[in-house]
């Protein structure tokens, strides 16, 4: 079974600025009839609960006159809505237009797990679930194709399985500062995460938004990536690294690890049209890889990120890249915020 893994994006854009004075959970219902509320705090396995403690406690510490508010949407542009084609299901679209660089909502997770877990360990927990997280928990959508069902017989599948693969999020934890001396908590690399509202959010291989971890806040944050008109679907990138791939692969990729058949508006496109992304990705995969120790002096460093800012601009892929490369695609992203530095707003493709 596997997750949504954020891969670089929670080492990219991880943010520790600690804050956390205001309450740590909100409910992003409370504006909008469309959203679900959250629980008010998350449901954590307990072999994560001193793990995800320290790293708020140290956030708390760190920096108590930073605005909290700034991350929290009150009301979130956004409204779950019934798809009837091409593919069913739920999805979520913006209720207002929305201008790039908005935050769409910051929201905590509902539960917190680790990969792995005995059955047993799972349905003592699941057990304990809240009335209010159950209930949001079954309501989302659950895998149904045959590798989830086959998957049914093995020791590590409950009865929440095939929600939490469908919907859940995993994420390369951060390294605590840790606030006491010589205790150090267990360390795990990953956990997962589901989320009441943004799990509801579809897959597109060109997606709208970006989604990044908040560790001081345990917040998820979406962010718009271009401009979204009122209407529009909101999409986010389940696997990193599909950029370099052409579309079978990606679809074979997606199909693998959620069990669907992606069909998101670039993999619904004409034959054509799929070649001339495909074309546009195989570069990418050139492009990036040369920047990775090809001994390229600084000019010809400055050519190919500019060459792989035009090939995505052509593409119309809006959000920042995830090489196979991790320090290729955060060189990128720097390369692309140094470079915003010297554009005027409007101008930047
Ligand atoms: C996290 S949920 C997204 C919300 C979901 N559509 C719902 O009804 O709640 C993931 C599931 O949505 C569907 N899905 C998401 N993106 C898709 C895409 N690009 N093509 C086809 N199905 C997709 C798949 O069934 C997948 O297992």
């Amino acid at each position: 079974m596997s997750f949504f893994r954020s891969g670089v994006r929670s080492g990219v854009f991880n943010r520790f600025r600690f804050a956390g004075r205001r309450s740590l959970f909100f409910n992003a219902a409370a504006s909008s009839t469309q959203l679900v509320g959250s629980s008010s705090m998350p449901h954590i396995v307990p072999s994560l609960i001193p793990y995800i403690m320290a790293l708020l406690l140290a956030s708390a510490n760190d920096n108590e006159n930073c605005d909290d508010m700034e991350h929290i949407v009150a009301s979130p542009p956004l409204e779950v809505y019934s798809r009837q084609t091409p593919n069913a299901g739920m999805a979520v679209k913006a209720s207002r237009d929305i201008r790039r660089g908005e935050l769409l909502i910051s929201e905590h997770p509902l539960l917190i797990w680790q990969e792995g877990m005995s059955k047993t360990d799972l349905r003592q927990w699941t057990d304990q679930l809240t009335p209010s997280a159950r209930k949001a928990l079954f309501s989302l959508s659950q895998r149904s194709d045959a590798l989830a069902i086959e998957a049914e017989d093995k020791d590590n599948v409950d009865e929440t399985a095939r929600i939490r693969s469908a919907n859940g999020f995993e994420l390369e934890l951060p390294a605590i500062p840790l606030p006491f001396n010589g205790r150090l908590p267990p360390q795990p690399s990953y956990a997962s995460f589901l989320f009441a509202n943004i799990s509801r959010i579809n897959h597109s291989c060109l997606p709208s938004c970006g989604h990044a971890m908040d560790w001081s806040r345990l917040r998820l944050e979406v962010f718009a990536m271009r401009d979204i008109q009122q209407g529009e679907d909101i999409s986010i990138e389940y696997i990193p690294q599909l950029i370099t791939l052409p579309s079978q692969e990606r679809k074979d990729k997606l199909k693998s690890t959620f069990g669907f058949d992606c069909a998101c508006a670039l993999c619904s496109s004409s034959p054509d049209v799929l070649q001339q992304s495909d074309k546009r990705r195989e570069q990418l995969k050139v492009s990036s890889r040369s920047l990775f120790g090809a001994g390229l002096n600084r000019q010809q460093m400055i050519g190919e990120m500019e060459r792989i800012r035009t090939i995505l601009s052509d593409e119309g892929y809006n959000v920042l890249p995830e090489f196979e490369q991790e320090n290729v695609s955060k060189a990128y992203a720097m390369f692309v915020q140094m470079r915003g530095n010297y554009i005027k707003d409007g101008e930047d493709r």
